[in-house]
């Protein structure tokens, strides 16, 4: 197995510990109170705009053209087609964009924002990676067992656009080079160097579950 695929495996807990949060089970049965949720998409806007910028600083330290599209390519991602699924839900709730943008960002969403920023300024292209990896991949990744879960996603289900979304190849495809790229940085690396990509991953899917769960309990601050 590679590197890169053996983070998902060594984050086994958290990451599995999310999928099980209330939060994306009720998603998918279709039962999560609306206020949840838009106190979530309205929590995710502000985050986007932040993890957006990871990619800017992925592009500036990234020494080779074929990886340095790839992250402006993500970031443009990110900004059209990803916060486009906010924007119609936000549109169902009646939340116009210059509130979204607004929003003031809660204490967990902040903390997780900081670290990757942090990463991404201070970081190698290896560790901004690692830092926004798990993101991506958890969310294609549970999207996609919810519809194996619920089966196909009813069309009565109001979070079916998030759902069939986040499971689509498309967004699949949007980020599977992190794998042999990050496999690539990897290479040459020590076994302590690796270790810290594995923390760097870790954290992010530790803050994952803060996420979801400051979702779910509406929770601005402590
Ligand atoms: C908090 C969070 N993590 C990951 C994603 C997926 O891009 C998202 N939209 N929001």
């Amino acid at each position: 197995m590679s590197f890169s695929n053996t983070l998902k495996e060594k984050a086994g807990k958290v990451w599995e510990d999310c999928y099980e949060h209330p939060f994306l089970q009720e998603l998918g049965k279709g039962t999560l109170e609306k206020e949840k949720f838009k106190f979530y998409l309205l929590q995710d806007y502000r985050y986007l705009i932040e993890y957006a910028k990871v990619f800017a600083a992925g592009s500036i330290k990234c020494d080779e053209e074929k990886y340095m599209t790839k992250f402006s390519g993500v970031q443009h991602n990110i900004l059209y087609d990803e916060m486009d699924i906010h924007r119609k839900y936000m549109a169902d709730f009646g939340i116009t964009e210059k509130e979204a943008e607004d929003t003031v960002q809660s204490l967990f969403s902040k903390a997780y924002t900081s670290n990757m920023l942090a990463t991404a300024y201070s970081g190698t292209t290896a560790d901004i990676i690692a830092v926004v990896f798990p993101c991506a991949w958890s969310y294609h990744d549970y999207a996609k067992r919810l519809k194996q879960s619920y089966g196909d996603i009813p069309e009565d289900n109001f979070y079916k656009k998030w759902i069939d979304t986040y499971a689509s190849e498309e967004f699949g495809e949007s980020f599977s080079w992190f794998y042999e790229y990050l496999d690539l940085l990897c290479e040459n690396k020590t076994e302590k160097e690796l270790k810290k990509i594995e923390d760097i991953f870790r954290t992010s899917i530790e803050f994952e579950f803060l996420f979801w769960d400051m979702a779910y309990r509406m929770k601005m601050s402590y």
